[in-house]
């Protein structure tokens, strides 16, 4: 399905630019991206709907692969996954992250080569072990110490699996503490500090069936700052110098995960990739360099990084009131398409789009239909005083972890995912349908 472009763009995106490069203005208050107007996509495929423009997304992968040209980009599906974007993915030359036997099966299904996927998880079931084994995903990595054997067993005497350790390094980053995984009060990876991230390591090493190619971390995520990226590599690399010192093994990897943070908002910082990898290799060499040891093959594993900027979503106002002294605008979807304001804090900036902002610029909060007081998408924001049912809403930055976080809440269908390339749309994500949910409740 197609849907025409409009007429040519008015003005440049000055105050756009937290929205996909393709951004443009039209007349009366319109706004195209990838060509294509967002008023008339609300009209063609309703609201609420998510948007993803392809081009933002080959771009991003291409800067991330031209900074790391040495290294392997791991793209992490969980950010958002569907057909379509394994295959974008894959086309770039990234890697996949994969954290369950569904996202496999969706890669593969796909045409995604399993060899460039990495499984993760703190808690792999039997079913994306074995899976992952018949398929020959290219690397495990191993969160907890009773996967070891269950691995290797799958692997047979024949086999030789690929495998990482991820390890915790003890650095406390990320944009909210339910986000931060690199301090050991969290769930994810094997302590360095009580000894259990070296005895997983030589389990690991002790079976003929598995090929320990290095260690990973993950410290977090919306991480907008170098340094603690900095401090685990250098904790990476004492643990390889112990490594080596105690089982005379150098590895030929290391995964530094993903967690690259990006502006939601104006005027908010970005991790920059380009510097991210200056940094990093300088930092790998100088410690391995003093460790005397082999400087191992970079990974790391973008998700938010790739995913969030080239989203947009759309919402139709249902309801606009004033509370005390605030302008409720209610609109179509709500915290079942994106609950990170609720579950983070997340911060965002929609706009009106579709027709001119003619009203009073005022401070507004925009709540979605959920029958939960929590059920904000954003608090605070500037919006024009005359918002209507009818009225159109976009939010950028709107391509991670909602799609892929959104649920069914108060029996409300999961939107559609439309991509939009150089004046054309086509339907990824076909909108739930109430029939869908209700063909799940079999009990009578
Ligand atoms: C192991 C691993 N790699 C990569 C990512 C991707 O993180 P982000 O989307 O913040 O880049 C995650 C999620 O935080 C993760 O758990
Ligand atoms: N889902 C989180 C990030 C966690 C990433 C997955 N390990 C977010 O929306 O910010």
């Amino acid at each position: 399905m197609t849907a025409p472009v409009l007429a040519a763009p008015t003005a440049g995106p000055d105050d756009l630019h937290v929205w996909p490069a393709s951004t443009a203005r039209l007349p009366h208050g319109h706004l195209s991206v990838g060509g294509v107007s967002l008023a008339e996509l609300a009209d063609r495929y309703g609201t609420p709907l998510y948007l993803l423009d392809e081009d933002e997304v080959r771009t991003r992968c291409r800067t991330y692969r031209a900074a790391f040209p040495e290294g392997e980009v791991v793209y992490a599906a969980k950010a958002f996954l569907s057909r379509a974007m394994a295959r974008w993915v894959e086309e770039e030359g990234l890697g996949l992250d994969v954290c369950s036997a569904g996202e496999l099966e969706l890669a593969h299904a796909a045409g995604f080569p399993p060899e460039r996927m990495v499984l993760h998880g703190n808690a792999k079931s039997p079913r994306d072990i074995e899976l992952a084994l018949r398929l020959g995903v290219g690397r495990i990595v191993v969160d907890s110490p009773s996967e070891i054997a269950r691995i290797a067993a799958l692997t047979g005497p024949a086999g030789r699996q690929k495998i990482m350790v991820r390890v915790v390094p003890g650095v406390a980053a990320g944009g909210h503490e339910k986000i931060r995984t690199g301090t050991e009060d969290q769930k994810f990876g094997l302590s360095l500090t009580d000894g259990s991230a070296q005895h997983a390591i030589a389990r690991v090493l002790g079976q003929p069936q598995l090929e320990m190619t290095g260690l990973h971390c993950h410290i977090g995520s919306q991480i907008t700052d170098i340094k603690p990226y900095l401090v685990a590599v250098r904790r990476m690399g004492g643990l390889m110098a112990r490594i080596k010192d105690s089982h005379g093994v150098t590895f030929a990897e290391l995964d530094l995960g993903g967690g690259h943070g990006v502006a939601y908002r104006p005027g908010e910082p970005a991790l920059d990739p380009t510097a991210l990898a200056r940094r990093l290799t300088a930092e790998l060499t100088a410690s391995c360099g003093a460790a005397g040891l082999p400087v191992p093959r970079l990974l790391i594993e973008p998700g938010r990084a790739i995913a969030a900027p080239a989203g947009v979503a759309l919402y139709r106002v249902l309801a606009a009131k004033r509370t005390g002294p605030k302008l409720f605008v209610a609109v179509d979807g709500g915290m079942s398409d994106n609950p990170r304001p609720a579950l983070y804090g997340a911060r965002y900036a929609p706009r009106l789009i579709g027709r001119p902002a003619t009203g009073v610029p005022v401070t507004a909060t925009v709540v979605g239909r959920h029958c939960e007081a929590g059920d904000v998408l954003a608090n605070d924001v500037p919006l024009p005083d005359d918002l209507r049912p009818g009225d159109l809403l976009a939010v950028p930055v709107a391509g991670a972890y909602q799609v892929s976080m959104a649920s069914a809440y108060n029996l409300v269908a999961r939107p559609p995912v439309v991509a939009v390339h150089r004046g054309t749309a086509r339907l990824l994500i076909r909108r739930e349908t109430q029939e869908d949910l209700r063909r799940r409740d079999v009990g009578a």
